[in-house]
């Protein structure tokens, strides 16, 4: 039997950490396609990478009989025209030049024939990324392509958890990859063409109150250490954890998020996602990581937006009549994310120059509501 085949784009901590790792456990042979010619050349001769977990028992797990190629390529084209599954993680802002080659891609494999059912999966850090992806995709394509496309792909969204820091301190050869050994993928069951089966993967009926657990309780609290940890000049995640006051108000954001999902989800009770946040706790003190706040806190004007990690989960507490001192403290934190080799960072706080912090406020957090405007811009300037 041919083997199945995935192009999974970016071949980063996540792609090759996590990605490229169970899907080669899953049977698939692996195509990685990226924008780093030197990455691509290094994926094209090696004959193998390691994951490497980093635990109290580090192990290794191999990857092996991967392909790669350049994302603007003829080739990356060709292979999304015969490709049983198409993955992502190129980061959120990253995904518009994916999608102009994936409708290339199934431009060519509609042209070829090839009714083979295909799913795409966007593993970004964001509320449905597979959907953002999906809408990039289709306002490039025709009306017929357009048909043909919703008949023979599925854009499933996903909630992807592993953490996969950077590779300073642990890895020897250029492409392994340094993961915790926590992970779960959830893929939403319902957008799926065709059978999707990989072990490990979970697909689920209603994904919105798993990826939304997981951006509000896992990355805004996660988030939030970074921000806190910056501006008390600390530079991990781990140490961030235990500085005073930190560990106390990633708990604190963690509670409010999770009130404001409990409100929000029937399916999600307190107590479960309570014990989720305490999990997660401990996840960011694992001694056998040490994660960059600058890795975790990148990109402050995708993470302050109104739907991400911070933002989102205070419209939902909000909604549901809760106080929300942690999570306001938190987007303030964001604001005085000064780190001047971020591009985001650098241009909030020359709308914060320029502006004023309120206006700097409405504009990155997309929120209208001036008391909490006012609130956030309060908290800012006490801090
Ligand atoms: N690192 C982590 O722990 C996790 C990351 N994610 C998400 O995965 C995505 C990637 O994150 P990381 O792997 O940490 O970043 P990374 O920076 O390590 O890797 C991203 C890779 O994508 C490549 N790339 C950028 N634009 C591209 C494009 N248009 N086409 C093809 N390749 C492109 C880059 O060259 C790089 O190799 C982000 O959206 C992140 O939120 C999700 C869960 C866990
Ligand atoms: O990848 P992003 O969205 O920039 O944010 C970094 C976050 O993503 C992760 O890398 C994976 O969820 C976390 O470790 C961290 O909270």
């Amino acid at each position: 039997m041919m083997k199945r085949r995935a192009v999974h784009f970016g071949a980063g901590n996540i792609g090759r950490g996590f990605i490229g790792l169970l899907l080669h456990q899953a049977g698939y042979e692996v195509v990685f396609a990226d924008v780093v010619p030197a990455l691509v050349e290094q994926l094209q001769t090696a004959r193998s990478y390691r994951v490497i977990t980093l635990d109290e028992t580090v192990d290794e797990a191999e990857v092996t009989g991967f392909r790669a190629v350049l994302l603007d390529s003829t080739a990356c084209r060709s292979e999304i025209a015969t490709a049983d599954l198409v993955t992502t993680a190129v980061g959120l802002g990253n995904l518009s030049g994916v999608a102009a080659v994936i409708a290339d891609g199934l431009r060519l494999r509609k042209v070829q024939g090839n009714e083979t059912p295909l799913n795409v999966l966007a593993c970004e850090n964001a509320v449905r990324a597979t959907s953002t992806l999906k809408e990039a995709v289709l306002a490039r394509v025709d009306d017929d392509l357009r048909d043909w496309i919703e008949a023979h792909v599925g854009f499933a969204d996903v909630a992807v958890d592993r953490i996969a820091p950077n590779r300073e301190g642990y890895a020897t050869h250029p492409l392994d990859a340094v993961v915790e050994r926590f992970f779960e993928w959830d893929i939403e069951q319902t957008a799926l063409r065709g059978d999707l089966a990989i072990p490990g993967a979970t697909l689920v009926q209603q994904l919105d109150p798993y990826l939304e657990r997981k951006l509000f309780i896992l990355n805004g609290a996660h988030a939030t250490a970074a921000y806190a940890g910056y501006k008390q000049g600390i530079r991990t995640i781990l140490e961030a954890m235990q500085a005073p006051g930190i560990a106390a108000l990633v708990e604190r954001v963690q509670h409010e998020a999770a009130a404001g999902l409990a409100h929000r989800y029937p399916s999600l009770d307190l107590s479960g996602l309570n014990a989720y946040a305490k999990d997660v706790r401990d996840r960011f003190l694992n001694p056998h990581i040490h994660d960059d706040v600058a890795r975790v806190g990148r990109d402050p004007m995708r993470k302050l937006s109104l739907g991400d990690r911070l933002v989102g989960p205070l419209r939902l507490a909000q909604a549901a009549g809760i106080e929300t001192p942690g999570l306001l403290q938190a987007i303030a934190l964001g604001f005085h994310y000064t780190n001047p080799q971020d591009e985001g960072a650098v241009r909030i706080q020359q709308m914060i120059q320029s502006s004023g912090i309120e206006a700097a406020v409405r504009t990155v957090t997309g929120l209208t509501d001036p008391h909490l405007c006012g609130a956030i811009a309060t908290a800012y300037r006490a801090m």
